[in-house]
């Protein structure tokens, strides 16, 4: 059960192609030359040709190593901008600068930065090499061609407000959700389209469909699957995005919406992610936890929907008093201005939950855990509302 419930410190594959990070401060000063690739010293017994060939030779790979220690440069200075705005996550392995100057390769991987410091760092350690991965298998002008064949986009903020207005409580975001990180497999006869179809019949106005593998057994088969199945809600992807890419992946499996999460993606890549976003036709949930992104959020042009979620990511604690904290005061008062639709996410399990975070200020609710594991996962919802808000 790679990634469930027994979290440890894992260490997390490098791809040949990483950029180095920036919190690795031994920044190269100066340009050695590989040992294979030095001047012969008995150069002048060899032909002017030949020598000059090596010289080129050389001179590309002085090149190359030039370009990588630029790209290690700008790496640094992402992370730099992500640190200013509060984001603790890094984006990949502090792998420090070309590999030549700072030793082999084991003294690379053995390096203490190369652990990451808490789940959601693993999480988006992995991510950033699946989606490299992902990305030379299919390239994202390959990916454009296949956006004509994609299903339309459904309004998943104008559901969950006719949710919200006909059944008086917040509008349903029920998550397909089969394992957790936190609480390991939460039901082990998971069909996702039954499932889906059980919470729309529950009146679920919108379902949430994970599409991570290794830490949650979702998959963009089952975001495809439930589309493809006739379900009318629309759907978000519930992934890790790290890069645009992503967006326009989930876009061509059928997904609505998409997360964003504040904790990991700093203002700008926010910014051009719900241009995106809005270009596709996609709805972005723009997730934060702590009161610094939700100032970091509302200062973003575009956004609509708003997630809060009441379990930190890092650690695994959830408090439900967390939605209401982050919706007191200024904030509160520039969401309802902005006519911002909130989401209370995660921890809700009974009607007295609902009532408390829609007394906050929500307008809808994330569920995944609670309803998924009844053995009706319908009838779990008209358990968490207390009343059947099918009709
Ligand atoms: O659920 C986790 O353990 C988790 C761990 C690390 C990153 C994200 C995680 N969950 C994502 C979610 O926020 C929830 O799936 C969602 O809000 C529903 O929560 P719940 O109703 O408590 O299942």
């Amino acid at each position: 059960m790679d990634g469930l419930v027994s979290w440890r410190s894992t260490r997390v594959p490098v791809l040949a192609k990483h950029k180095p990070s920036p919190l690795h401060h031994n920044k190269p000063n100066n340009f050695s030359i590989r040992p294979s690739m030095n001047p012969n010293p008995h150069a002048g017994s060899r032909s002017v040709t030949s020598i000059k060939a090596q010289q080129a030779e050389v001179s590309i790979v002085n090149k190359e190593e030039e370009l990588k220690v630029k790209e290690w440069e700008v790496g640094m200075l992402k992370e730099e901008v992500a640190a200013s705005q509060g984001i603790k996550i890094r984006r990949r392995p502090p792998s420090g600068p070309p590999l030549h100057y700072v030793g082999p390769f084991e003294f690379r991987i053995q390096n203490e930065g190369n652990t990451p410091r808490n789940i959601l760092e693993e999480i988006v350690w992995n991510k950033d090499v699946e989606v490299s991965q992902m990305k030379e298998r299919k390239p994202l002008s390959s990916l454009k061609k296949h956006l004509e064949n994609a299903p339309p986009t459904r309004d998943f903020v104008g559901a969950l407000r006719e949710a919200n207005r006909r059944t008086g409580f917040p509008g349903l975001i029920a998550e397909v959700k089969k394992a957790s990180p936190s609480r390991g497999i939460l039901r082990e006869d998971f069909d996702p389209v039954e499932i889906a179809k059980a919470y729309e019949k529950g009146g679920a106005a919108c379902l949430s469909v994970l599409t991570d593998e290794k830490y949650f057994k979702g998959s963009f088969e089952n975001l495809e699957a439930i589309r493809n199945a006739g379900v009318k809600c629309p759907l978000l992807c519930k992934e890790f995005v790290v890069d645009a890419w992503q967006i326009y992946y989930a876009r061509i499996k059928g997904a609505d919406a998409i997360l964003l999460i504040a904790g990991v993606l700093p203002d700008l890549d926010i910014q051009y992610m719900i241009k995106i976003c809005k270009i596709l036709g996609l709805t972005a949930l723009v997730e934060v936890h702590d009161e610094r992104e939700m100032d970091r959020v509302l200062a973003i042009e575009g956004v609509e929907l708003i997630g809060i979620n009441n379990r930190n990511l890092e650690t695994f604690e959830v408090d439900i008093s967390n939605t209401r904290k982050l919706l007191e005061g200024e904030h509160g008062q520039l969401i309802r201005q902005k006519d911002i639709i909130v989401v209370g996410e995660s921890g809700l399990f009974t009607p007295d939950d609902i009532a408390y975070v829609q007394e906050a200020g929500v307008k809808a609710v994330l569920v995944g855990e609670s309803i998924v594991k009844q053995s009706e996962p319908g009838k779990g919802i008209s358990g968490l509302f207390g009343k059947d808000i099918s009709l």
